[in-house]
């Protein structure tokens, strides 16, 4: 796995991958706004503790999550369908910040606590049909740096990871979540929360 380093003192790094759109801002927040974020939206946050179901077996997700909205509109996947909360203030203020660099307006957000090494979330392409033919997704992080994952769904040979920093953002379009998959792994290393947002478009 080839592990993607951004240039020092860059603003947005286009990630030099094949087949795939997607761009990094390493310091989208500086380090105190990103850690008066994290308080923030880990205080305000309706955080739920899902189950899944696979080949019939029920587990607690591993991880807390959240849904918000503009619309009323479910998302579902792996078996979870998830109905969203009305935008607080907070995350309004995030969607408008980071649509100034997106190409995409977004109905709905997505977050996810991982309250240790041993949170995570497996394989997967953020492909359901609600979120169109050719979903963008911004993905914002806030708190302990975590490695995110990418393989090529037909290039085996494709596989690359990128550390997410605290206060940074990754934009994710075109083709991406048709020729890749992406997952942030379990860790035995010692760490503190993460709190990530995947803003989406639920049509
Ligand atoms: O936590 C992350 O950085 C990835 C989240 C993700 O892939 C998702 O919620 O679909
Ligand atoms: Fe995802």
């Amino acid at each position: 796995m080839k592990l993607l380093t951004p240039p020092e003192n860059i603003d947005c790094w286009q990630l030099p991958i094949p087949d795939a759109e997607i761009f990094y801002y390493p310091n989208f927040y500086e380090q105190v706004k990103a850690n008066a974020l994290f308080k923030k939206l880990y205080e305000e946050t309706q955080w739920q503790e899902d189950d899944i179901t696979i080949f019939g077996k029920t587990y607690k997700q591993p991880r807390l999550t959240a849904l918000y909205g503009n619309n009323e509109k479910a998302y579902k996947y792996s078996n979870i369908i998830m109905f969203p909360k009305k935008f607080t203030e907070t995350l309004l203020e995030l969607k408008n910040d980071v649509e100034k660099v997106s190409p995409e307006k977004f109905t709905s957000v997505l977050l996810n606590l991982y309250r240790d090494g041993s949170d995570s979330n497996g394989w997967h392409s953020d492909n359901e049909k609600e979120l169109g033919n050719l979903p963008f997704i911004a993905s914002l992080s806030f708190g302990a740096k975590r490695s995110f994952q990418l393989k090529h769904i037909t290039v085996a040979s494709q596989r690359f990871k990128i550390e997410l920093a605290n206060g940074s953002l990754i934009l994710m379009g075109g083709e991406t979540q048709k020729n890749y998959k992406h997952q942030l792994p379990k860790t035995k290393r010692p760490l503190t929360q993460r709190i990530n947002l995947t803003f989406r478009t639920i049509y």
